[in-house]
């Protein structure tokens, strides 16, 4: 077991690698909430469970150690009941229980679960005739709440560990999600971070307590200096502006560069690795709907200035700046589904983009996206398969599944 975090590419060996297996709480999806727990169906679980097992032995038989958050998450909380409970009341309250009978109700009915079982249930959710709270309210009777049957609505998202956090360097960013339905996943690894030993003294470059949003699908360590970061659905320029201020300042870290990417703002492209993916020391997975018709996008470069401040420099040409900040003569940019006007759409949005490097060459990504494999494999990538019918519906692969905790150095 590695202590703390090491992530200085997207592309060093993959030695350590943050999951979680997915569990009731896909289940606990209806085409009601389908599209407000940010899904486009709903999953068969017993199929999702084995293709994500799939994918994690694939990680495995390549030399990856794999770590689920909800075991460190229950080993955090069996240790401390303090925390805990501390854990179980921020968790309520940032459910909008503050105090009162349905407070009381949901946290005596969680602390009286085996701890692993307590976590399973704050990802499940808990249904509203799980437990009588013997009370008259209105809202269980009229207006939306009333339709809700969850006390807690449950997390599907959870699978996709890349989001709530990313591993920067040695450090990590503890994110504040965009949707409510994501919001308390970064709980759980505030938690996580802060007590469980393995973390001990691991950098935060930035916590979830603010009002601008970013998530780690966005946040590409491209070097042991540069970090990409999309501005998207779900990261605010404020937020990169800030985060760069605080990696360029902070002695413990080791970046001066970052480069913030335009996407579109919709669904289909949530984050930046949904439409980029580095894969190699010079080659890059690229949606090429991301470009306008002259094939420009806004690129900004962030460096140090005066004063503590950030100098920006606006560009057009990713490749560009690409070559630029990373010091590369010469650069491939490999297109999802070969460019073609249905097969780039169609395999982008079944993340044909969205690769894992577990070595530079290396990737792992979903075996649907045929044309894009065959492509990369011509570009010389050495590529691992992984079943993909069921997971892809919660519209992220395997780079978002996964958070690196330890990539051994390029
Ligand atoms: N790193 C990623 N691209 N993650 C994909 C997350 C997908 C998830 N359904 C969401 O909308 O949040």
């Amino acid at each position: 077991m590695a202590q703390g975090i090491n992530v200085n590419s997207e592309i060093g060996k993959l030695t350590s690698v943050l999951l979680h297996r997915p569990g009731a709480e896909v289940e606990n999806i209806t085409p009601d909430t389908m599209e407000s727990l940010l899904f486009d169906d709903i999953p068969y679980l017993k199929i999702a469970q084995k293709e994500h097992d799939f994918f994690a032995q694939t990680l495995r038989d390549n030399g990856a150690e794999t770590v689920y958050i909800e075991d460190l998450a229950t080993d955090v909380f069996a240790k401390d009941t303090a925390v805990k409970d501390e854990f179980l009341t921020r968790f309520l309250t940032e459910a909008g229980y503050k105090h009162g009978r349905t407070f009381e109700g949901l946290k005596s009915y969680l602390e009286s679960m085996d701890t692993k079982d307590m976590v399973d249930k704050v990802y499940a959710g808990v249904r509203k005739n799980e437990i009588d709270l013997k009370r008259t309210v209105l809202s269980d009777m009229a207006g939306s709440d009333a339709e809700n049957p969850f006390f807690l609505n449950p997390l599907p998202n959870a699978y996709f560990t890349r989001d709530p956090q990313a591993s920067m360097g040695k450090g990590m960013t503890i994110n504040r999600m965009t949707f409510p339905a994501r919001q308390p996943e970064s709980l759980i690894t505030e938690y996580i971070m802060k007590h469980h030993e393995r973390f001990a003294d691991t950098p935060i470059w930035r916590d979830r307590n603010h009002t601008t949003r970013i998530e780690g699908g966005d946040e590409l360590v491209l070097s042991k200096n540069v970090v990409a970061i999309g501005v998207s659905q779900r990261t605010s320029s404020k937020t990169i502006q800030a985060l760069a201020k605080e990696l360029f300042n902070n002695p413990l870290s080791t970046f001066d560069t970052v480069v913030a990417v335009e996407i579109p703002h919709n669904h289909a492209m949530m984050h930046l690795d949904t439409v980029f993916t580095m894969i190699n020391y010079d080659q890059f997975t690229v949606f090429p709907g991301i470009f306008s018709q002259n094939g420009n996008i806004n690129v900004f470069v962030l460096k140090p200035g005066k004063d503590g401040e950030v100098d920006i420099t606006r560009m057009s040409d990713l490749g560009q700046a690409l070559k630029q900040v990373l010091n590369l003569s010469e650069l491939d940019l490999i297109e999802t589904g070969n460019g073609d006007p249905i097969i780039a759409p169609r395999e982008q949005w079944n993340d044909g983009s969205n690769t894992l490097a577990i070595a530079p060459g290396e990737i792992v990504t979903y075996d649907r996206n045929y044309v894009s494999i065959e492509l990369l494999k011509q570009h010389g990538i050495k590529v691992h398969e992984i079943l993909s019918s069921e997971l892809a519906r919660g519209r992220g692969g395997a780079r978002c599944m996964s958070q690196p905790l330890w990539r051994e150095e390029i």
